[in-house]
């Protein structure tokens, strides 16, 4: 029986091309990013997100990752700008993270590796739906917003905000700098479809986020918790690509 593609030894990254030969192509995500590499692209303009809050529909645990899903069916909530051509429709959000603080990020950035990274997917009308757009390489586009933990995790009085009035634009931080790159997703099938803009200020998250993070299980309800952590794909070949910076 096929098994099933995961981050455990043996259905990991290092064996997911035996089913997904894709993963092994030229323009594979993650990277690692060196600023000493990356080129100032003055021509780059700023990317804007015109998101609706009505749109967060649901949030769920695929055993795999934290998502929330958003209503795609229109231009409804967009991204634009930047690197892009066109507006792309924001279709979810997901998690890729550590069993401790000191790693779970995809992209490496000068040798740093974030608690965790989070994915902002969002894909280009223009290709009819999602399906096909993956067939594209200008098809998808991801925000990566890497997330690093407070250290003084002195609780702050939260309020506790209605879910379904979810606006994801507040998790953006302050500066709209970013890295640029054609890469693939980073799971299984790995289409080398993505335009990634990957936020070079990192957000912060407290130690208790993190921990809710690490408290999800792989596994359903009805069988014992297996701690869903480490799901992230260590960083592939750049292979020549150029990297473009929005910022001096
Ligand atoms: N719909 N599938 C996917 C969407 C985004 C990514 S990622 N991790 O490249 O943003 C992976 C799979
Ligand atoms: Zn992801």
């Amino acid at each position: 029986a096929q098994v099933v593609w995961g981050y455990d030894s043996d259905n990991g990254p290092e064996r997911w091309h035996e089913n997904y030969p894709l993963a092994k192509g030229d323009k594979q995500s993650p990277i690692e990013i060196n600023s000493k590499d990356v080129r100032h692209d003055s021509s780059l303009s700023s990317w804007h997100a015109s998101y609706d809050p009505g749109a967060a529909k649901t949030i769920l645990n695929n055993g795999r990752t934290c998502r929330v899903v958003f209503d795609d069916t229109f231009d409804r909530s967009v991204l634009r700008g930047g690197p892009l051509t066109g507006a792309y429709r924001l279709r979810q959000l997901h998690l890729h993270w550590g069993s401790s603080d000191d790693h779970g990020s995809e992209h490496v950035i000068d040798g740093v590796k974030y608690a965790a990274e989070l994915h902002m997917v969002h894909w280009n009308p223009k290709h009819g739906n999602f399906a096909g757009a993956l067939k594209q390489p200008d098809g998808v586009a991801v925000v990566g917003i890497f997330l690093k933990v407070k250290i003084d995790n002195i609780k702050t009085k939260g309020k506790e905000a209605p879910f379904q009035h979810f606006d994801p634009s507040i998790l953006f931080p302050k500066s709209r700098d970013y890295w640029t790159y054609h890469g693939s997703f980073t799971t299984p099938p790995c289409e080398e479809c993505i335009t990634w803009i990957l936020l070079r200020e990192p957000i912060e998250v407290s130690a208790d986020q993190m921990a809710k993070l690490r408290s999800l299980s792989k596994n359903p309800e009805n069988e014992p918790v297996n701690p869903l952590v480490d799901n992230w794909r260590p960083p592939q070949p750049v292979k020549g690509r150029i990297v473009r910076a929005s910022f001096k």
